[in-house]
């Protein structure tokens, strides 16, 4: 049997020492926004869906029941962190099965830090033929390190400039289905 990295006890000592940002209320009325914003937006465009692997979960999953219109649904999984706290080059896992040609897409992320993932996907939409981008994080970390330019068009919450866990984002593989979003203590960040 292989061994879990992190224990249930390393779990708990990481979650009571990390900094609340926003808890499971804000999550939630921030998700009822984008919902609204995305319907105004979307509704009749008849879009494919692309949830980002593997963040994208439950903003996706808690979204979609939300969207009152014609869509599809299909997964991308390009992935920098691979369970790490810090980037490396976009390594692709899978790539969407549904043709985009001539489709108006939405991709869906927990969230936009760098941005290289979503820029990344936005171009293979483009590459793939898609006739329209638009992108959707749950949770926008505005910083420095942006790629130049780059902006989701549909955001719900805001967090610093922390390595943050919850509502899909992970700490080290873990936590992801944590009902709130916090920020890793600066011991549990390297
Ligand atoms: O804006 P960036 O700096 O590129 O980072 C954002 C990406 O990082 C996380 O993915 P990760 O590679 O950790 O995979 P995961 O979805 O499995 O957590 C997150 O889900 C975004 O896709
Ligand atoms: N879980 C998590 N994933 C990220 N990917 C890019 N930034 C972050 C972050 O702060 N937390």
């Amino acid at each position: 049997m292989q061994t879990p990295v992190l224990t249930a006890e390393q779990l708990d000592a990481v979650l009571a020492r990390a900094e609340p940002l926003h808890d499971a209320s804000a999550i939630e009325h921030a998700l009822e926004r984008m919902a609204a914003a995305i319907e105004e937006r979307l509704a009749g465009s008849n879009p494919v869906v692309l949830g980002v692997m593997t963040g994208a979960i439950v903003p996706l999953g808690r979204l979609l029941p939300q969207l009152g219109f014609a869509l599809e649904v299909d997964y991308i999984h390009a992935t920098r962190y691979h369970g790490s706290t810090v980037g490396r080059d976009l390594v692709w896992l899978a790539r969407p099965q549904t043709p985009l040609r001539g489709r108006t897409v939405l991709v869906v992320d927990d969230i936009l830090d760098e941005g290289h993932t979503l820029a990344g996907i936005v171009q293979e939409c483009r590459d793939e033929g898609a006739e329209a981008v638009f992108t959707a994080v749950l949770v926008d970390k505005p910083n420095v390190r942006r790629v130049p330019g780059l902006a989701a068009d549909f955001s719900g919450l805001e967090v610093p400039d922390r390595y943050v866990f919850g509502a899909g984002m992970d700490y080290r593989g873990y936590l992801r289905n944590v009902d709130g979003i916090y920020a890793a203590h600066r011991d549990d960040e390297g």
